[in-house]
């Protein structure tokens, strides 16, 4: 079966999408890893439209692109104008890219209402500007705009329109659900009908498919698009796009390639689909998503105690693939839904060896639910849950114990917060009492205490507190409100969280704190002992 050519227009339309914006050399830091990953397209921008895209065609074509066309973006003529005095079309021709994307009108209510044009002179727009990239050269890509919703309100000319484009030399022609409203099962109808309408014209132009996620169908619609025979998806990497963004590619490509036996990327390339998704995540300086598809975090995340007790005997009972394939790893999380298989499995992740004092797996299944009731949270805490590991199964050390602390916070009327902590601990049986400054109570506490240990342990200074959070518990009748404390920390390989909860927040925060700096010490100690 033809391979499905991937396009992607994350530079494009999903710099389309709110609170996203790329700088032309972040867009081509983009460009370099979707070439590598393999994409057939890389939509580069719209040069007419603002100098950070046509810089980026500057850049791009000072490049080796190994694998992708860059594509520059551009509409049609403007109504009742030569095409070759067109400024967009010429900063089409100006980008220097192989290939180009023309969108035109599709839908009568854009073309009368919205353009106030006439429907022929909208036919002669796709036309001229075609063959004016074609004259120069280009392999056309022509963006059919609101074709489904077009093809709704009058099929002949929708058509008419993808016909006279594909009469002047498209190359491809993509039918567009640009306002993201059509279902999957009219996608496959409508692309059934033009598919058969260019064939019985004897135009057997490439067919593709470019999906908006209004009703959270865009993906849907892109593989039921390639069921009925485009052998183009358009989309963008974790489906960043306007409103509700575009068909997520990410999604998308294992999709085809794992479950429809369709070749799209190289296989062996979708294990970097996970560090791409991260890497455009970043750029964009955007939160990954836990839940996206094959590549979130907790893709191949079990709590429930009979996934988890089902996995350990058959990864597929709870798995669709090998997380392994699109470079994802299985997690198993720990909470008052897990029961002893979660604890086997954690124990054995985290190095934690179970049964020595006779505390057996379902014991502490039991415990780790009690501490949920009372306001934990295991799941995101791995630092705090080994520690609690080793402290059921007696294989706890301590490498430091508190004797005291005290903190102070100073707020004088025009200057800022201050806090200053003072604390007692003992490292084998040798007191140390020290003092720090911090931004706020806990920085003062977290600076006190790495200057107390820093006498007895070095290799400190790698380590830094990278995020903390406070959630209110509710409280229950007759109890006051607690709060839970999460910590995550991090050194120069690996990263970390922990957990506390008290009625107190200073109190909680040094729990999670306290079980920070002894995840780190325990690893170093583990780390030194071989
Ligand atoms: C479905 C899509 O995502 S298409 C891509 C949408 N992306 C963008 O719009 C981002 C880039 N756009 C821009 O930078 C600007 O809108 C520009 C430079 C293209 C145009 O800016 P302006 O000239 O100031 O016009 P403005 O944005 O207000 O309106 C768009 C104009 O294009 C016209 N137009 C819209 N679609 C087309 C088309 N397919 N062919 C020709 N002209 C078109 C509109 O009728 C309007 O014309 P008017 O100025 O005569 O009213
Ligand atoms: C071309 C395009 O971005 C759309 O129709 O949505």
């Amino acid at each position: 079966m033809e391979k499905v050519l991937i396009y992607d227009t994350t530079l494009r339309d999903g710099s389309q999408g709110e609170n996203i914006s790329f700088s032309s050399d972040e867009m081509l830091s983009i460009a370099k890893r979707l070439d590598q990953i393999g994409v057939h397209y890389i939509e580069g921008g719209w040069p007419g439209s603002n100098a950070r895209d046509a810089r980026f065609f500057e850049l791009a074509a000072r490049e080796g692109f190994v694998n992708a066309r860059i594509t520059a973006f551009g509409s049609t003529r403007k109504p009742f104008t030569e095409a070759a005095d067109d400024r967009n079309l010429q900063a089409l021709i100006d980008s220097r890219a192989p290939a180009v994307a023309i969108v035109g009108k599709s839908w009568t209510l854009h073309v009368e209402q919205i353009m106030e044009n006439t429907r022929e002179e909208n036919l002669a727009m796709i036309r001229d500007s075609i063959t004016l990239m074609k004259d120069h050269g280009r392999e056309v890509i022509y963006d059919a705009e609101h074709f489904f919703d077009g093809y709704r309100e009058d099929a002949a000319y929708a058509l008419e329109t993808v016909t006279a484009a594909a009469r002047s030399g498209a190359d491809a022609v993509i039918l567009c659900d640009t306002n993201g409203g059509t279902l999957p099962f009219d996608i496959e109808t409508v692309f059934d009908q033009v598919r058969r309408s260019l064939a019985a014209q004897d135009l057997p132009v490439r067919l593709g498919i470019h999906a908006h996620n209004d009703c959270g169908l865009a993906v849907a619609n892109s593989i039921a698009a390639v069921r009925t025979g485009a052998t183009i998806v358009q989309g963008t990497i974790n489906g960043y796009g306007e409103r509700c963004g575009n068909a997520d590619l990410i999604t998308i490509i294992p999709i085809l390639n794992l479950k429809m036996g369709r070749a799209s990327i190289p296989d062996d390339r979708l294990a970097q689909l996970k560090i791409l998704s991260r890497f455009v995540s970043e750029t964009a300086n955007l939160v990954p998503l836990n839940s996206r598809p094959f590549v979130g975090r907790s893709a191949f995340a079990h709590k429930g105690g009979l996934h988890v007790n089902a996995i350990m005997k058959a990864p597929r009972a709870y798995e669709h693939i090998d997380p392994a394939r699109v470079g994802n790893k299985r997690r198993v999380l720990m909470s008052d839904l897990g029961g002893k298989s979660n604890v086997v499995y954690k124990a054995k992740e985290l190095g934690v060896e179970l049964g020595c004092n006779g505390l057996d797996c379902q014991r502490i299944a039991t415990e780790i639910k009690t501490l949920e009731d009372q306001g934990y949270q295991f799941d995101v805490a791995d630092g705090s849950m080994k520690i609690l590991l080793q402290k059921f199964t007696e294989q706890f050390k301590p490498l430091f114990e508190l004797q005291s602390f005290r903190v102070t916070v100073e707020k004088n009327q025009s200057q800022p917060c201050t806090a200053q902590a003072t604390i007692k601990i003992a490292v084998d049986g040798n007191d140390e009492i020290t003092a720090a400054e911090g931004d706020g109570p806990v920085s003062a506490l977290d600076n006190a205490l790495r200057k107390a240990l820093a006498k007895f342990y070095p290799g400190l200074e790698a380590m830094r507190l990278v995020d903390f959070k406070v959630r209110v518990i509710d409280g229950r009748e007759g109890t006051a409100a607690r709060v839970r404390v999460f910590i995550e920390s991090r050194d120069h390989n690996d990263i970390w969280s922990t957990i506390g909860v008290s009625e107190d927040i200073i109190e909680a925060s040094w729990h999670a704190l306290a079980d920070s700096f002894q995840y780190k010490l325990a690893k170093q100690q583990e780390q030194t002992e071989g």
